[in-house]
């Protein structure tokens, strides 16, 4: 694999993606990290929350709740953020069991990605959230783009269903990640086409009052 960018392998032949932390440090895959059943039960479990299916990406919080557009943690609205479920209480759990993260998670966020959408190119806020950030893959695959800001450096990561990636270090703190919005990505035979995603990002909160 190309040290500074390229694209990894990609599709459904994708199983044994092991090492994108080649080529961005501080990054961890874990393909099959959920069983697929394991993915159907977190699905209907998500699914079946009461939130709003207006929106126009889906976002669900537990613990606390991040305001992307004043880029902090809301304190008002603290009531109306639920507590963890027991399933993300139990991933939590097994993130620290593993050593995948040192403190237990205290803030979990739901993407929900309809084909076209994505994410912007970012790094979770430093002020706000721990040196771990592991994230979840449901539904379909898509491709997570990895930038270094420092050199220009890129890397592809195809984010599996099932699958984990926890940046720590640079891949945390420097290098930025974005997910296109765009309804397929390319793969080794073609376009890849996307269907619905949903992520769970399990964090810490530096400053939970703030
Ligand atoms: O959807 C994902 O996997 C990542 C979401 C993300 O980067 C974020 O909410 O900060
Ligand atoms: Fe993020």
């Amino acid at each position: 694999m190309s040290e500074t960018s390229g694209q990894l392998p990609f599709g459904s032949d994708l199983t044994s993606l092991s090492e994108p932390s080649a080529s961005v440090p501080g990054l961890h895959y874990t393909a099959d990290w959920i069983s697929p059943e394991a993915q159907d039960t977190l699905l209907s479990s998500i699914d079946n929350q009461p939130w709003s299916t207006q929106l126009k990406r889906r976002v669900q919080h537990y613990g606390h709740r991040y305001d992307y557009g004043r880029r902090s943690v809301a304190t008002t609205s603290q009531t109306a953020v639920p507590p963890f479920p027991t399933w993300a209480r139990q991933a939590a759990t097994r993130l620290v069991s593993e050593g995948l993260m040192d403190q237990e998670a205290d803030q979990v966020i739901i993407n929900e990605y309809q084909p076209g959408q994505g994410i912007s190119a970012h790094v979770d806020s430093l002020p706000h959230f721990g040196p771990v950030v592991a994230a979840l893959s449901l539904g379909s695959s898509c491709l997570m783009d990895f930038t270094n800001p420092e050199d220009g450096s890129k890397l592809a990561v195809p984010l599996t269903p099932g699958s984990l990636l926890v940046m720590t270090g640079p891949a945390r703190f420097t290098w930025r990640h974005a997910i296109a919005a765009r309804k397929s990505d390319p793969g080794p035979t073609g376009r890849v086409p996307r269907g619905r995603r949903v992520s769970i990002t399990f964090r810490t909160l530096i400053h939970p009052s703030r």
